[in-house]
């Protein structure tokens, strides 16, 4: 008995200590066996990378370096690779384009060799599943399409084809222009201001995806996106934290119970949406409507087994669709709009292609599917910004990859971000923003591998709202193209970071200056051309005066005797002799007054006037000239870039000299348009002197003609449908060549024998003032421009010019090449460049020959030797003034 009961008391305690022994075991196979042989295994096979790590794998080292990474803003390139994956960037440096990391206990393999990637993707036996979603992720996105395997996946992926195919994407394009069109409305109040792209984009895919997949609205489903939003947030603040067994069950977070309070809500609330469709459906079985809530709800009630889906899968999927659906456009299109506000070229390179197709009529798909430069712009910017940064797969059993044998269980990372941005793949010229790459199709740009552009992923389990989204996106931005132009503000912060998506950092949190670009409304003349062309003149000689009249008396007689003034003191200095008076035009002037003969004189009072004249014409008209030159520099920076490189090749950083001004031609194509889009006389105007035949018109005397410089300089009967545009391309090969030898169509200094004395005297002006401040600074629109062209006399900026001044001395990032004789000297001044220089051992920067007289200075010592000689000076040197030998010479 007494055997027994001690069994009976000691059974349950041996129980209790196996158990735990075995959970022990359990625990210590996963968290440290299984992972040991697995890096044995990859290892055998020369795959290289990071030691496994007890439980936490390689997850700090991660985390330290995004943290690192994202702590602070990046210069505005496009290389973003290095800030948005720093650990792969610098392991991928260190083992070689395979290689292994850890997170936690699990092996992920990060595979960049194409061939491998495509043979992952393409799989089709099963052998690369999607990875398992856990955690945060999987309260975000339940098992949906995008998760989910097997059957199931293969049944809701029929659905979801069925409901974006080609013929549902037409009928779904009017929800997407009204949709548009609410968000246009939202920025009639921003023009000209600043304005935060990427949370209106937000709210304009938000509300495209709500109307097209759900037959609702933004509105309804705010609270849904909101409880998204604060999900994603939760996702992106717990990325590469381990998540210990058992403990986690045990012990939750903040984030945990807030998490799971959030997947409630969002569960309440699709089905609250579900229940309004079943309603609205009016006990009708065929009448869901087909909508993709529509085809799901009909799936819900389909009694035939190979068609049914739970209604759980019904809410996984709306919740797969809402993320889906929303986040990722809205990074394309954010990231595009930055870059079209950047080079603005290509963004009047797409508008142009927007106007010859719609005009200003709303898109239609027959169009959309013809945006050939837009198609271009978007495939660049999927391939720098891709949303989707890298793809992710699992290794289901045991199998073979190339020649790689892989053990199961482990994970395979297939970055996206690295692939695009990847020389050997897209040349040295990989992180520049260059649309031309896609010229001819992505099969062309890629070399025919599909495997090196991803944006969409590939294979069976590729993106299946791609058409969806670049539908949506050419919308937006066609919309946007025929309303407004563009530029990045000055207060933008480049700071890229990833939040389920490429995005830029604090474009959700704040109103922050992310993302933020100034919109200038398109088509500014078409509200000051009728003021300007019907102008009315004052009617001469009034009997009464007003106020105007009796304060502009005042002022001209300010004028006449200020410029009495300077006659007298010039003609005190005068001693008599012929060429006292001096040879600037007002010497002239008292030249013709005092020494020509009687009936060749001029009066003072025409050398009043005359002075008059000058100051004003003078003054006034190059001044407006410099005004908008500067204006459309600051908005087409690609314009400004070149005339500056052109300014420095021929003037280094000289002062301006006659000759080298006279061969600015990419200036001259400057001036010359700015002159035509905003000349500053606007019309010109001639008396009728008596009866005279013009054309086939007969004109009576005493009558005016009006020549509005500014109407046919404007007219897209002369220049084109991109009469509107500043393309200084057009004067590329002259005025005759741009006006179709017809001179008459551009004469912003008139023509014929009163055409304006002064021309080459702006001319010269502007284009000196111009290249010296070129020579200086880079400079960008400020956010309180405001664009108010008036007619004040002159065509002028009514409220100014407002710019930012950047200096060019003090410009990190930024790179230009002039020409030092016939050697071109390229200006680096990006920091990560100029190590890459300096610390280069290959000795590919060696010092340029010296100069002549720098030689003589220096001889070929230290300073000017190189290779070995240089080596044993250097080592001489550093040991004559190496640390301990300084201390001796102090003494
Ligand atoms: C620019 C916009 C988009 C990008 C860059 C993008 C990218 C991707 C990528 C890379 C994948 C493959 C993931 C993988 O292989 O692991 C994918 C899958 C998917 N995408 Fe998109 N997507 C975009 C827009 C959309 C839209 C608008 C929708 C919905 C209307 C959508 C719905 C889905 C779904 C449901 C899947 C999973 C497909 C499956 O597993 O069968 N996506 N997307």
């Amino acid at each position: 008995m007494g055997t027994v009961q001690t069994s009976l008391i000691f059974l349950p305690g041996a129980l209790f200590l196996c158990l735990l022994l075995y959970i022990l075991i359990k625990f210590l196979y996963k968290v440290w066996w299984t992972p040991i042989r697995v890096q044995q295994a990859l290892r055998s096979q020369g795959i290289k990378g990071r030691s496994y790590r007890f439980l936490y794998g390689s997850t700090k080292e991660i985390l330290n370096m995004r943290k690192e990474s994202f702590s602070k803003p990046m210069n505005l390139t496009h290389h973003i690779f290095p800030r948005i994956h720093p650990h792969i960037h610098t392991w991928i440096n260190a083992y070689g384009k395979n290689f292994m990391y850890w997170y936690g206990p699990r092996a992920h393999l990060v595979v960049t060799e194409t061939e491998l990637v495509k043979e992952i993707m393409n799989n089709r036996d099963k052998s690369y599943p999607k990875a398992d979603t856990e955690g945060f992720r999987k309260k975000l996105l339940g098992d949906g399409l995008v998760t989910t395997e097997g059957e199931k996946w293969a049944k809701l992926r029929k659905l979801a084809n069925h409901a974006f195919h080609a013929e549902s994407l037409k009928n779904m394009t009017p929800a997407m222009i009204s949709s548009a069109e609410m968000m246009l409305e939202r920025w009639k109040q921003q023009e000209g201001k600043e304005i935060e792209v990427f949370e209106e984009f937000r709210l304009l895919t938000s509300e495209v995806i709500s109307r097209t997949a759900f037959g609702s609205s933004y509105l309804e489903g705010q609270d849904i996106f909101d409880m998204f939003r604060k999900l994603s947030i939760i996702i992106s603040r717990n990325a590469f934290k381990v998540r210990i067994p058992f403990l986690s069950w045990l012990l939750k977070s903040g984030d945990d119970i807030e998490s799971e309070k959030l997947e409630q809500g969002i569960r309440d609330s699709i089905i609250r949406i579900i229940a309004k469709k079943e309603k609205s459906m009016n006990g009708e079985v065929g009448n869901f409507g087909v909508d993709f809530l529509g085809l799901l709800v009909k799936a819900n009630h389909d009694a035939d087994e190979g068609n049914h889906v739970t209604v759980q899968d019904v809410v996984d999927e709306c919740k797969t669709f809402y993320i889906a659906g929303h986040e990722t456009t809205t990074s394309l299109l954010a990231w595009t709009v930055l870059l079209l506000a950047i080079y603005t070229d290509w963004q009047e390179k797409a508008r142009q292609e927007v106007l010859d197709l719609f005009g200003k009529e709303p898109p239609n798909s027959d169009g959309i599917s013809r945006l050939k430069t837009m198609n271009m712009i978007i495939n660049e910017t999927l391939r720098l910004y891709p949303p989707v940064v890298s793809l992710l797969r699992k290794v289901k059993c045991e199998t073979k990859l190339g020649n790689f044998n892989l053990p199961a269980n482990i994970n395979l990372v297939m970055p996206t971000l690295s692939i695009h941005h990847d020389i050997q793949i897209w040349g040295e010229d990989a992180q520049l923003f260059k649309p031309e790459k896609f010229s001819e199709g992505v099969a062309k740009a890629t070399n025919n591998n599909p495997a090196v552009f991803l944006p969409f992923g590939l294979g069976p389990r590729s993106c299946v709202g791609l058409n969806f989204a670049t539908n949506e996106a050419k919308i937006g931005l066609t919309m946007m193209l025929q309303r407004y132009a563009f530029t990045l503000s000055p207060a933008y912060i480049h700071s890229p970071i990833v939040i389920l998506t490429v995005r830029p950092q604090h474009g959700i949190q704040s109103k922050n200056r992310d993302s933020a670009i100034i919109l200038i409304e398109y088509f500014p003349f078409k509200k000051h051309l009728p003021d300007f062309a019907l102008s009315s003149h004052p009617p001469k000689g009034r009997i009464f005066k007003n106020g105007d009249d009796v304060e502009s008396d005042k002022l001209a007689k300010g004028i006449r005797d200020l410029i009495l003034d300077i006659i007298q003191k010039r003609e005190e200095k005068m001693t008599g002799k012929v060429d006292s008076y001096g040879s600037d035009f007002l010497g002239l002037l008292l030249k013709a007054h005092h020494d020509v003969p009687e009936n060749y004189k001029i009066t003072l009072e025409d050398i009043v006037d005359e002075c008059k004249t000058f100051y004003g014409a003078g003054q006034g008209t190059t001044a407006v000239l410099l005004s908008w030159i500067v204006f459309l520099l600051a908005l087409n920076t690609d314009w400004q870039d070149k005339v500056r490189q052109e300014v420095l090749k021929v003037l280094g950083k000289e002062r301006p000299n006659s000759e080298g001004i006279a061969r600015l031609k990419t200036m001259n194509m400057v001036v010359n348009e700015t002159l035509r889009l905003y000349p500053p006389a606007s019309n010109l105007t001639k008396k009728v002197q008596r009866k005279v035949k013009l054309g086939k018109l007969v004109l009576p005397a005493n009558m005016n003609v009006y020549i509005p410089i500014m109407a046919l300089h404007h007219d897209p009967k002369i220049w084109g449908n991109d009469a509107h545009l500043f393309n200084p391309e057009r004067f590329s090969e002259g005025v005759n060549k741009a006006t179709n030898n017809s001179p008459a169509s551009y004469i912003p200094f008139s023509m014929g024998p009163r055409t304006c004395v002064g021309l080459n005297f702006a001319i010269n002006e502007a284009k000196i003032t111009l290249a010296m401040i070129l020579q200086r600074y880079k400079f960008t629109l400020s956010p309180n421009h405001i664009h108010s062209p008036t007619q004040m006399l002159l065509v002028r900026p009514g409220r100014g010019v407002r710019i930012t001044l950047h200096s060019l001395q003090h410009y990190v990032g930024m790179s230009f090449f002039y020409w030092n004789g016939p050697t071109a000297e390229l200006v680096v001044t990006e920091p990560e460049l100029i190590k890459e220089i300096l610390y280069n051992r290959d000795k590919w920067y060696p010092k340029p020959e010296v100069e002549t007289y720098f030689r003589k200075l220096v001889g070929d010592g230290l300073v000017a030797s190189e290779g070995e000689k240089w080596a044993m000076l250097r080592k001489l040197s550093n040991h004559a003034f190496h640390g301990e030998s300084l201390k001796v010479s102090a003494l």
